[in-house]
């Protein structure tokens, strides 16, 4: 495929699957850690499946430390994996280096949260653009082929007339421009699947959804699956398709993103929510968010990833806590036959109905109501076959 609008491949097809991806990364011994027989690791990711597909933006939601940008590396191979595989269009992917990475970044390309550490100080934008043409191979043959090929790639980040910013250095751009830049230099690989890494987070609020827009148009012209990574659940709902939250290094929650923003179920994702208002869901009678959000949603910090919590790794900070949430790790539950999952245990009517939820929370409050409990189980997350 090139740069082209045809995209002749199927909507909605599998390009990059995740099946149980996990990264520990080793901690540096004290002392007395020279006498333990297991090393200390940091749990960063853990047993994390999901599909990118083409034509669709995929949300991995999350705050900080929940090991977004380490599924991030991981997909664009920058890390060896712990555990785990990468399937590209089906096939079990493990590059290393040298041509068969340089083959698979040409597939998937990896936009990174600040486009001013990313772009060389020194070098224009013709030359940031130029290299990734050539690196890849799209360069055409001769120096009319390449202008045209620079003025196309500038012109599909909306960056016109393409002369304004050829050879424009990094530092005469504003923040927006930049990431445009960015954007176009990953576009000079014609790849299949973007990793946008926090794309936004560091750019004026005015210009945000301008780069979003972009990135919705590549999605829907160019047929390209997009992992977008964001702690802001709200843009989420606004820019992608399916939404997947992680917690403390593990999947708790995904769907389609309507539902997930609009009827979060895991605990953890009505957090989240709550902690960003949003319009739709303020009461019309000056109470501010409306009654859920005064339910109390959880406290307290995310766990240490060296020695995470046995069970569900946020049932220290759950209102909601059974017994069996403190030893059990739950298995993604199926809240709807659209997809919707939680890997949450009120939704085993088998261990609800065992147990009270809230008997295990914290700072234990039988009054505290439960999310609706329901739901059958889905055999096929548990055992490995995420969709
Ligand atoms: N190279 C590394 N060595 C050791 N620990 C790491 C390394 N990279 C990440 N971690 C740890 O892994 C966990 C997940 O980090 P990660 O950066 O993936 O989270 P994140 O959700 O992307 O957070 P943020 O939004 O702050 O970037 C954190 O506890 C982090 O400290």
């Amino acid at each position: 495929m090139t740069l082209s609008e045809s995209a002749a491949a199927p909507a909605d097809e599998v390009v990059l699957d995740a099946v149980g991806l996990t990264k520990h990364f080793p901690v540096r011994r004290r002392l007395r850690g020279l006498f333990s027989r297991t090393p200390a690791v940091v749990h960063a990711v853990d047993d994390v499946s999901f599909a990118l597909r083409r034509g669709r933006v995929t949300a991995l939601v999350g705050e900080s430390g929940s090991g977004k940008s380490t599924v991030a590396r991981l997909l664009a191979q920058l890390y060896p994996r712990t555990a785990g595989d990468l399937r590209l269009h089906g096939t079990s992917t493990r590059v290393r280096g040298g041509r068969p990475f340089r083959s698979y970044v040409r597939r998937v390309q990896l936009i990174l949260q600040d486009p001013f550490a990313s772009l060389n100080p020194v070098h224009t934008v013709r030359y940031h653009l130029t290299r990734s043409l050539r690196i890849h191979g799209n360069a055409g043959r001769g120096a009319e082929e390449l202008e045209a090929a620079l003025g196309k790639l500038l012109t599909r980040v909306s960056l016109t007339p393409p002369e304004r910013y050829l050879d424009a250095f990094p530092h005469e751009l504003s923040g927006g421009q930049r990431q445009r830049v960015a954007i176009a230099r990953a576009l000079g690989a014609d790849p299949e699947v973007l990793l946008a890494d926090e794309p936004v987070s560091m750019l004026d609020v005015s210009i945000r959804l301008g780069v979003l827009n972009l990135l919705q148009d590549l999605k829907e012209r160019l047929n390209i699956a997009i992992l977008y990574i964001t702690h802001d659940i709200a843009s989420a709902r606004y820019f992608a398709d399916e939404t997947i939250v992680m917690y403390a290094g593990r999947m708790v929650e995904g769907g389609d993103s309507e539902t997930v923003t609009q009827n979060p179920a895991h605990p953890y994702t009505r957090l989240l929510t709550d902690s960003a208002p949003d319009p739709e869901r303020i009461t019309g009678d000056g109470a501010g968010v409306d009654a859920a959000a005064g339910e109390d949603r959880g406290q307290g910090e995310p766990p240490s990833l060296i020695t995470p919590p046995a069970g569900c790794r946020f049932h220290p900070r759950c209102p909601h806590a059974m017994r069996r949430c403190t030893v059990d790790l739950p298995p993604r539950l199926t809240i709807d036959r659209l997809g919707h999952w939680a890997a949450c245990w009120l939704y085993d009517p088998a261990t609800v109905a065992a147990d009270t939820p809230g008997s295990a929370a914290p700072d234990a409050d039988p009054a505290v109501p439960a999310p609706p409990a329901a739901v059958e189980r889905d055999d096929t997350a548990a055992r490995g076959e995420t969709r």
